[in-house]
């Protein structure tokens, strides 16, 4: 495209206009100045004529007045003839009237001796005057030419430092012949007239000639000159004078309208100018605007191209019976399909619309319509049949009278889209882990079965699951271990159910199952023994053999419960209530349990506060030994006085305290307790229970280091009663703590021997100094099997050298038994309940070693 550009339009033509402008004033000034000028000079010209002429004319008329008195018989007579002066002078023939009538300044006469023998000078006749002397150059010579000329020689003549214009003539009579008279006998009549400013301004007057003087050079002339010459060639200065300058009048005249109007001309083409500048830009501005609009329509071209190839997108066009007429060349490189095999076909041929498109409808029918639609999601087969999902936009074209002649759009392969959206929601709604759906997807389908009509939900059940001990396969094998078992329990899960039921990894360890069963609760206690049945089989892993339990809730969909929240609560309390019952089984959901469930959270609220609020005792139970009925020691038991419920046994709020950590803080205050009201007492023991979860914290053998200095007690005055369970956990850091402990100096007591798994191995491996038998085994001493597992215990602890306590001995009988086999020290209500320390204090004051009697402390 051609460029359009001020600076063009003003190159193109505002110079040349300029430049026609100045060259035109110039041309214009350059005539005017040489025609000036030729007037000037032709004026100079004629004045010099003029002046030349007038000069002449005096020249003439000097002459004619001097031959008018030289040519006459009078002056032949009386200055030729005979020197008669007083006709001269007196009679005023030749005298002053010279001067005052003719003005010349000067007039002699000359005998043809060459003496001057008259002069009238400045109108004084007579004067002796030598006219030779007066006029000492020339004059000879023109008196000479006078004397013979038929007509008086006239010429400028210098007297002194004035120029004269002098004539010289023979007197002779009119009727003489001049040729015939010798030149020595004629006399000669001179006039001389003085070349002086007045004359001059004379002579300017008659002709017109300003300023008309003598300058001594041509340097010095007013503007034109002529030169005065003598005869004889001498220098006598120029007349000079102002010539006229019409010239200069005709520039004076013309220049001031002329610049006025070149000025007028100049801002007119300035404006002009400046006007088609504008003009010009505002052209320019509109043809960079069109050049713009026309790159803009290029980039958006070659845009839509590079798009159009550039991305999966691919055009497509249609008839008006929206047979396929066109597919851009993308359409074959995203498909695989050649156009041509496509083409002719139409779009519902070629598209499967997805009816499963939520807004499908609406665009199916604008489609129809023939009005523009997008986001149309369809199906289509590649080359290689493979099923794909493309998404359609297009909009109608419109021929020339306005109807419609087909589509024409985009098609949007969305394939890999669509397969990530289809990954994330997987992901969204499944766990990672396990691969089962999560706790999302699990709450879905839960909704969707609830949403069923009564006789449906009646068949459904919640199943929450709980694996038993699973933290400790965590804790003891790491994550790694932990992760592998519980996709294996996923697993084992998945074979339990049935197509129709869901199982979910809602978190951690936890599961839970939606059951759809005909027969309910039948179906639901099937599929929990099936779970209990194969999830108590051994999992190898790491090649570990691992044992996990598992413990179940189920709750029943009521006709009208209250949604999913609440069956799902209800089967996690039914879960708590298996938990508590021991795990590795399985509780349905009654109301009684949500109740209990929050008494028990009311218990919790208030445990919280317990502490703080000293409503914790502890009480003491005597340990005796049983050869010589000594208190050897004393058991410190926790107590609660609760506000409202009074003396709560540890059994209701121990455990509650293990659960939810509390343990901690209520066992070290037991101990410092008991230490502090043990080193009061003489020699005595003290025994304190230490809960499993205390003894895996970390701080509890400085605790214990911390509390024996606190309160003084010596360390081997303290016996710490632990259960099996602790060793369970983790046998090498339960050896390490207990080591230290025993390092310290206390005792350390195995409790409640013989309810656990009872390892021998423990007792061996351990830095155990006593064996507590669990009151069990004791109360049921009458059955031959306790009696021989009694027997056998006291036995271990004789050869491992341990003291063997027995505790919950209530009668006489179990007392003997026990002093029969051995046993060292008993415990139990036959000879004292825990009672407060006050009452111990006493009792231990009171205590007599009367065995038989049985005295009881309660
Ligand atoms: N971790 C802690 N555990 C504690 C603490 N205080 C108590 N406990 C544990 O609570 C359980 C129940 O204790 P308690 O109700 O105090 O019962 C003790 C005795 O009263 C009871 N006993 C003693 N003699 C008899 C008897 O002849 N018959 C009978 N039925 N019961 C009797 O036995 C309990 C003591 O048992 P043990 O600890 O095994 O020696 C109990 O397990 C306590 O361990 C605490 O501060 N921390």
């Amino acid at each position: 495209m051609h460029e359009f550009s001020s600076k063009g339009f003003g190159r193109r033509v505002t110079l040349p206009m300029s430049g026609m402008v100045v060259a035109t004033v110039f041309l214009v000034l350059v005539f005017a100045l040489i025609s000036a000028h030729r007037q000037n000079s032709l004026a100079v010209e004629s004045s010099t004529q003029l002046a030349e002429t007038a000069i002449s004319v005096k020249e003439r008329e000097i002459a004619r007045n001097l031959k008018d008195y030289a040519v006459w018989e009078d002056a032949y007579r009386n200055l030729h003839e005979n020197l008669d002066l007083a006709w001269a002078a007196t009679d005023g023939n030749v005298g002053a009237n010279i001067y005052t009538g003719l003005g010349y300044e000067m007039a002699f006469v000359v005998s043809p001796e060459g003496k001057t023998v008259y002069a009238v000078m400045n109108g004084e006749p007579g004067a002796p005057v030598d006219a030779f002397a007066t006029i000492p150059t020339g004059l000879r010579e023109l008196v000479a030419r006078g004397a013979v000329d038929a007509e008086p020689a006239v010429g400028f003549l210098r007297s002194g430092s004035d120029a004269f214009l002098v004539a010289a003539t023979a007197i002779v009579l009119p009727s003489a012949d001049r040729a015939a008279l010798p030149p020595s006998s004629r006399s000669v009549l001179i006039f001389a007239k003085k070349f002086d400013a007045k004359f001059l301004a004379r002579i300017g007057e008659e002709y017109l000639l300003q300023n008309l003087r003598i300058v001594p050079s041509a340097t010095a002339s007013l503007g034109a000159a002529v030169p005065l010459r003598s005869l004889d060639g001498a220098d006598l200065g120029f007349v000079s004078w102002s010539p006229e300058k019409p010239g200069t009048d005709l520039l004076r005249f013309l220049l001031p309208p002329m610049a006025i109007s070149l000025v007028a001309f100049g801002l007119f083409a300035f404006l002009v100018l400046r006007h088609t500048k504008r003009s010009a830009a505002e052209i320019e501005t509109s043809a960079r605007t069109i050049e713009a609009y026309a790159r803009t329509l290029e980039d958006s071209e070659a845009r839509f191209r590079d798009v159009a190839e550039a991305s999966s997108d691919w055009i497509w066009e249609s008839d008006r019976d929206m047979r396929m007429v066109y597919f851009s060349a993308r359409f074959t490189e995203v498909t695989g399909l050649a156009a041509a095999g496509v083409l002719g076909r139409t779009l519902e041929q070629f598209f499967v619309i997805e009816r499963a498109d939520e807004a499908w409808q609406s665009r199916a029918q604008a489609l129809r319509a023939q009005e523009s639609f997008r986001d149309l999601r369809c199906r289509y087969h590649d080359a290689s049949g493979l099923l794909r999902v493309c998404r359609l936009a297009a909009r109608p074209i419109v021929d020339h009278a306005g109807s419609f002649a087909g589509y024409r759009g985009t098609a949007t392969d969305i394939t890999s889209e669509v397969e990530a959206q289809a990954r994330a929601t997987h992901l969204a709604l499944h766990d990672a882990l396990t691969g089962l759906p999560n706790r999302v997807l699990f709450h879905q389908r839960l909704g969707q079965a609830l949403e069923a009509d009564a006789d449906e939900r009646s068949r459904l059940a919640v199943l929450c699951l709980d694996l038993d001990h699973f933290k400790e396969v965590n804790d003891t094998l790491g994550h790694a271990a932990g992760d592998i078992l519980l996709q294996e329990v996923g697993q084992r899960l998945n074979a339990c159910i049935l197509p129709s039921d869901t199982v979910a990894r809602l978190g951690g360890d936890e599961f839970a199952i939606v059951q759809n069963g005909v027969n309910q609760p039948l179906e639901a206690n099937a599929l929990s023994r099936r779970i209990l049945e194969s999830l108590n089989r051994p999992y190898m892993v790491d090649g570990s053999e691992l044992h996990v339990g598992v413990s179940i809730g189920v709750a029943f969909a009521e006709a009208e419960n209250d949604g999913a929240d609440a069956l799902l609560k209800n089967a996690d309390i039914a879960l708590y209530r298996a938990k508590q019952s021991g795990r590795a089984t399985m509780r349905v959901f009654e109301p009684r349990m949500d109740i209990e469930l929050q008494a028990r959270k009311a218990l919790e609220y208030d445990l919280r506060q317990a502490l703080a609020r000293n409503q914790l005792e502890v009480h003491y139970q005597p340990l005796v030994e049983l050869e010589n009925g000594r208190i050897a020691g004393v058991e410190a038991l926790a107590r609660w006085r609760h506000p409202e419920h009074g003396l709560v046994p540890p059994s209701s709020f121990i455990p509650l305290a293990e659960d939810t950590g509390l343990i901690v803080g209520i066992g070290e205050w037991v101990l410092r307790t008991a230490c502090a009201q043990a080193a009061a007492w003489p020699e005595l023991r003290v025994a304190v229970n230490l809960s499993p979860i205390q003894f895996r914290h970390s701080e509890l053998v400085e605790t214990v280091r911390q509390v024996l200095v606190d309160t003084g007690l010596a360390p081997h005055r303290l016996e710490l009663e632990i259960t099996e369970s602790v060793l369970l956990h983790d046998a090498a850091a339960a050896r390490e703590i207990l080591t230290a402990l025993k390092e310290t100096g206390v005792f350390i007591v195995m409790d409640d021997f013989g309810t656990g798994y009872s390892s021998l191995g423990y007792l061996n491996s351990f830095p155990f100094d006593k064996i507590k038998i669990d009151k069990s085994f004791i109360s049921d001493l009458s059955a031959e099997k306790s009696n021989a597992i009694v027997r056998s215990v006291i036995g271990l602890g004789q050869s491992l050298n341990m003291i063997t306590t027995a505790e919950g001995v209530e009668t006489p009988e179990q007392v003997e038994f026990l002093l029969r086999e051995g046993c060292e020290q008993v415990q139990g209500y036959h000879f004292g309940r825990p009672i407060p320390a006050d009452a111990m204090t006493t009792l231990i004051g009171g205590w007599t070693n009367d065995l038989g009697e049985g005295r009881s402390a309660a």
